[in-house]
């Protein structure tokens, strides 16, 4: 038998293991790693959270992605030279957490990495006939592999698509693993570049359980604080604070079709980026408003667009919202999202074990475990945009 498929089963086998999650997501902040301890698989998952770092990206790094960043118009050459580069940089990323850890490579199991995304297009967005539900992550598991001596698993979100999903929201697998709880309903609200939830209902009934992207995040507010004051974000919102919504602008913001279209439906900064904002502003002829005006406006279609969403799909019942994300450090779009959403409870994924900023990529730590020691597809559901699949493809290091 080739050593790599009897190592592989040897990890299969074990009672506990270790494994890496990363992720890496729309707001190219840095690379979140989580360093998690399994017992189990399914719904009998135990998950222990050892160590968490967000990397932060470096200036150069940013500049390296931003122009092949969900851009339509690229250098192909540059998506070549990122694809083995980024996985290279996240090996060595890993391997300086290792050491600070003070974790030997040797004690870690499996790495499961996200990739960048740098394309997201499903069907709605690029709207071409002959073309199905597509998306790129890259940052190619081998060289992560090669250079930490750790078997990787990578590219998770293909396998969503193949089998009928748009590859997003993949939350909901490692949501339903970790916190579903019986008598309570649940929304996991997570509000990265990209805001999106999953529903887990009280019942357990995993035909009810659904997920969906509701819109921009943090994505433009990002943007717009970077465009007109050189900072990376709104830090705490006070820009936000020091400005004024003007509706006009919010209404022309929430009229594109994505907010009409039902759920569950993916999206990303190939919509809601700058050109969107600007086009909006022409709409409703405010293109004379303040930066802060601006930022206050961003800010309160973020909140508005979680808000709508969630009041939309739940009519008679208010699960307890539980928070993740960057967005949840951003007091402007916490303060809104209690008053549009009156009577619900917020809470956030601290209150249920998981540091809400290492969620994300605890989860992808949970869709390998599944991959490797899944023994039945517990997370199963008839629910469109969830196919009952094991994901991730497996690099060896040798
Ligand atoms: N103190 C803070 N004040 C305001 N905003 C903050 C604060 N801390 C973080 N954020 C926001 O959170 C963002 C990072 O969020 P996060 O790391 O969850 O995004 P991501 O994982 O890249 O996104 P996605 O989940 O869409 O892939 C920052 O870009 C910023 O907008
Ligand atoms: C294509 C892609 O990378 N999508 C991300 C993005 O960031 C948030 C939202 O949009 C979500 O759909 C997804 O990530 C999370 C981790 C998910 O798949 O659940």
């Amino acid at each position: 038998m080739n050593p790599n498929i009897a190592s592989l089963y040897t990890i299969a086998s074990k009672s506990e293991r270790t494994i890496i999650g990363l992720m890496s997501g729309t707001s190219l902040d840095g690379l979140d790693v989580a360093l998690c301890r399994f017992k189990g698989s399914g719904l009998s998952t135990e998950v222990e959270l050892l160590q968490f770092e967000t990397v932060p990206y470096t200036e150069e790094i940013k500049k390296e992605i931003r122009p092949v960043f969900s851009k339509r118009d690229t250098d192909l050459q540059q998506i070549c030279l990122l694809n083995a580069w980024i996985g290279t940089l996240h090996a060595s990323m890993i391997l300086d957490c290792l050491q600070k850890w003070n974790i030997p490579p040797q004690q870690v199991d499996l790495i499961a990495s996200h990739g960048q995304t740098i394309y997201h297009a499903p069907k709605h967005l690029h709207q071409i006939v002959q073309f199905p539900n597509a998306t790129l992550q890259i940052g190619d598991g081998d060289h992560i592999a090669v250079k930490t001596g750790i078997i990787t698993m990578s590219d998770f979100r293909q396998k969503h698509i193949a089998a009928g999903g748009e590859g997003a929201p993949l939350a909901v697998y490692g949501d339903y693993i970790l916190f579903s709880k019986k008598g309570e309903d649940r929304i996991m609200l997570n509000m990265g570049g990209i805001a999106n939830f999953t529903y887990l209902p009280g019942n357990l009934d995993a035909s009810q359980m659904f997920s969906t992207d509701v819109g921009t995040g943090n994505t433009l507010i990002d943007a717009f604080t970077r465009l007109y004051f050189n900072k990376p974000f709104d830090e705490n919102g006070s820009i936000a604070d020091s400005g004024k919504v003007n509706q006009e602008l919010l209404r022309s913001l929430k009229g594109h079709p994505f907010f009409q279209a039902g759920f569950p439906k993916t999206t990303g900064p190939e919509l809601f980026n700058i050109a969107y904002v600007q086009q909006a502003q022409q709409q409703s002829q405010t293109q004379g408003l303040s930066a802060e005006d601006i930022i206050a406006t961003l800010t309160r279609f973020t909140a508005e667009s979680i808000a709508d969403a969630i009041l939309r799909c739940f009519s008679i019942i208010t699960p307890v919202i539980y928070a993740s994300g960057g967005g949840m450090h951003n007091p402007v779009i916490m303060r809104m999202l209690r008053i549009l959403l009156p009577g619900y409870i917020f809470k956030d994924t601290s209150a249920l074990q998981i540091a809400p900023d290492a969620k994300e990529a605890v989860l992808f730590a949970i869709l390998a475990n599944e991959s490797i020691a899944g023994e039945s597809l517990q997370n199963q559901s008839k629910s469109p945009g969830i196919p009952g699949v094991y994901m991730g493809k497996v690099s060896f290091a040798l």
